[in-house]
């Protein structure tokens, strides 16, 4: 068969091949879904006006993010269970990640542990996404784990004081992760805790985490400029606008749209970073000349991980890539820091 073109293509192919309950977990969201489709549909709603006759000659798309240098400024974000895609789960995925020069964001809730995945791909850089367990001890073991892996960075996730209501979950009685697998940082002893989605969680965690650890802490779902403001006087190093792939609140508007609020709210004084609704290197593009520093991919991955495993995944990756180098060029633009917000005009 010919191979997939574009993510699209490769979510066709998944869909194919993955459980039906597994495919509408990964591609579902809360409520109507409503954001779901928002996050593309804004990207689509912006159209392009390059500049010509730039001489910018051939394109450069790496980035630095708190001091991990990527190929690319596509990030893999943190998403839970992929040994329901692929049997090596986030093993594959990490050594797609690596291969493809950028950064992955292990989810708190992978289903291969945090050391496992770093064992499986010693070149990768990782990140380690996590929720703040009301029982801080317990969050404490979990960061010096992901610290003792070697993970970099502290994507502390802030959009999840509840679980969404995923009614494509309800409908086919999609609760829990087939026998054999489970949430392995969760580990405690001989049991594995419950991920507590904990409406206690506050400032004062991330006050209690930034003391906890040395290691750079982002906030990943800040969608207010007065939430990015408070992050910065909390000592965050980064943030990333999420509304969480439109699976926490249904209806929050889509990322790209809130973007340059926030940017324009943190001034330059922390990378800004956004996910959600990025299928193409044009959306990657867009978020940046918005004044994002890169972005991250969830549902991609994981279409590329189903189709093909660590295979798909780095083919998902490398053809992100290639399509952020030709719209760089085609824009006149030498590097993904070579353009404005002159560049994107609603349609
Ligand atoms: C199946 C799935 C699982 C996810 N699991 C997590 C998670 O464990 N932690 C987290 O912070 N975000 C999680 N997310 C949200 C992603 O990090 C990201 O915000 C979202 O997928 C971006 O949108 P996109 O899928 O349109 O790229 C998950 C998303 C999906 C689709
Ligand atoms: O499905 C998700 O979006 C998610 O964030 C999550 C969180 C904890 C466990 C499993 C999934």
């Amino acid at each position: 068969m010919r191979p997939p073109l574009n993510v699209r293509e490769f979510e066709e192919v998944a869909r194919d091949r993955l459980h039906p309950a597994h495919y509408d977990y990964f591609a579902g969201g809360a409520g109507d879904e409503t954001t779901v489709r928002a996050n593309e549909a804004a990207f689509a709603r912006l159209a392009l006006l390059p500049r010509v006759l730039r001489g910018a000659g051939e394109p450069r798309t790496g980035v630095t993010l708190l001091g991990d240098r990527a190929a690319m400024p596509v990030l893999v974000a943190p998403t839970a269970f992929h040994r329901l895609a692929d049997p090596e789960g986030e093993k594959a995925t990490a050594r797609a990640a690596a291969a493809a020069g950028t950064i992955m964001i292990v989810s708190m809730a992978s289903t291969v542990a945090v050391e496992d995945v770093a064992t499986a791909a010693p070149e990768a850089t990782l990140w380690f996404q996590l929720y703040v367990q009301p029982d801080m001890a317990f969050t404490e073991r979990i960061v010096r784990r992901a610290e003792a892996a070697g993970c970099t960075a502290l994507v502390v996730t802030v959009d999840s004081p509840g679980r969404g209501r995923r009614e494509r979950d309800l409908r086919n009685g999609f609760d829990d992760l087939p026998e054999g697998m489970c949430c392995e940082n969760l580990r405690d002893g001989d049991r594995v805790r419950p991920i507590v989605m904990s409406p206690d969680i506050s400032w004062r965690h991330i006050d209690l985490l930034r003391r906890m650890t040395e290691l750079p802490v982002a906030l990943k779902g800040v969608v207010r400029p007065a939430d990015a403001c408070r992050a910065l006087d909390h000592g965050v190093s980064a943030l990333f606008v999420s509304n969480h792939g439109g699976r926490q609140l249904d209806t929050l508007p889509a990322t790209a749209d809130l973007l340059p609020g926030i940017v324009a709210a943190v001034g330059g004084a922390v990378p800004v970073l956004l996910d959600g609704g990025v299928r193409r290197g044009v959306d990657v593009v867009k978020a940046m000349a918005l004044g994002a520093s890169a972005v991250a991919v969830g549902r991609p991955v994981l279409w590329g991980l189903a189709a093909e495993g660590e295979r798909g995944v780095a083919r998902v990756l490398g053809l992100l890539r290639e399509e952020v180098e030709r719209a760089l060029v085609l824009c006149g633009a030498a590097s993904a820091h070579d353009l404005d917000p002159e560049l994107v005009r609603p349609c």
